[in-house]
């Protein structure tokens, strides 16, 4: 990952106002699941690795809705950035970072972003060449308040927080100048998803994206 894809991960991430961080149990689910968040105005969606079913999923968006861009989560071990990148996955995500996986994104052309939730995995990041990070978990290593601390001396460092935001507060997060979207659960939770309510998954989305523009948070 070169400094260009860094920027590749911000553009495609500055495209949507909510990252919908999806738990995939049935790879069938997949399909609809990103029909029915792009019906809804979402367009950018990050499947994780929590379930054996995310590569899976991640291969059946790319074959059949075009239109949105998947990105693959829970990024933990290196070995895992040919495997997400093998079922066509476009960026990649942390919930964290080490210097292996640092490392290996450079040896690897898929833009990725790290995590991090303290200054100093900041300062790692950035060493290194990163400025898109995810923030995590984002409300207990502390929010908003955290971020706006950060923004002093990291005025270049860009987030995407996600970990205990919903839809009551994202917009407080998508207000801060360094904040370019936001991750959540909330829009499609794993249960709305095993149970295939997918109507339902579309009015969430729909209501993240007019919240954000009615609060003139997003486009920023
Ligand atoms: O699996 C990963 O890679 C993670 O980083 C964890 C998720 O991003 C959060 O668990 C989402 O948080 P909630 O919106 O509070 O449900």
């Amino acid at each position: 990952m070169s400094r260009t894809e860094d920027t590749r991960a911000l553009s495609l991430l500055s495209q949507t106002p909510v990252l919908p961080v999806l738990v995939i149990d049935n790879w069938r689910h997949a399909v609809p699941l990103a029909r029915a968040l792009l019906a809804g105005g979402i367009s950018v969606l990050e499947v994780t690795l929590r379930t054996d079913q995310g590569l899976s999923a991640i291969r059946a968006i790319r074959d059949e809705v075009g239109e949105v861009v998947v990105g693959a989560g829970t990024l933990t071990r290196p070995a895992q950035f040919a495997e997400v990148a093998a079922a066509g996955a476009q960026f990649a995500i942390s919930p964290g970072l080490t210097p292996a996986l640092l490392e290996a994104a450079r040896e690897q052309p898929l833009p990725y972003v790290p995590a991090v939730a303290s200054a100093s995995e900041l300062m790692m990041g950035m060493e290194r060449g990163f400025h898109l990070f995810k923030l995590f978990p984002a409300a207990s290593c502390g929010g908003t308040a955290m971020l706006k601390s950060l923004a002093g001396p990291f005025p270049e460092a860009r987030f995407c927080p996600t970990g205990g935001i919903g839809a009551d507060n994202f917009c407080d997060y998508l207000g801060l100048p360094s904040v370019v979207t936001v991750g959540g659960s909330w829009v499609a939770p794993a249960s709305l998803i095993a149970g295939e309510a997918w109507q339902e998954i579309e009015a969430r989305a729909r209501r993240a994206c007019e919240a954000a523009r009615e609060a003139g948070v997003y486009p920023q």
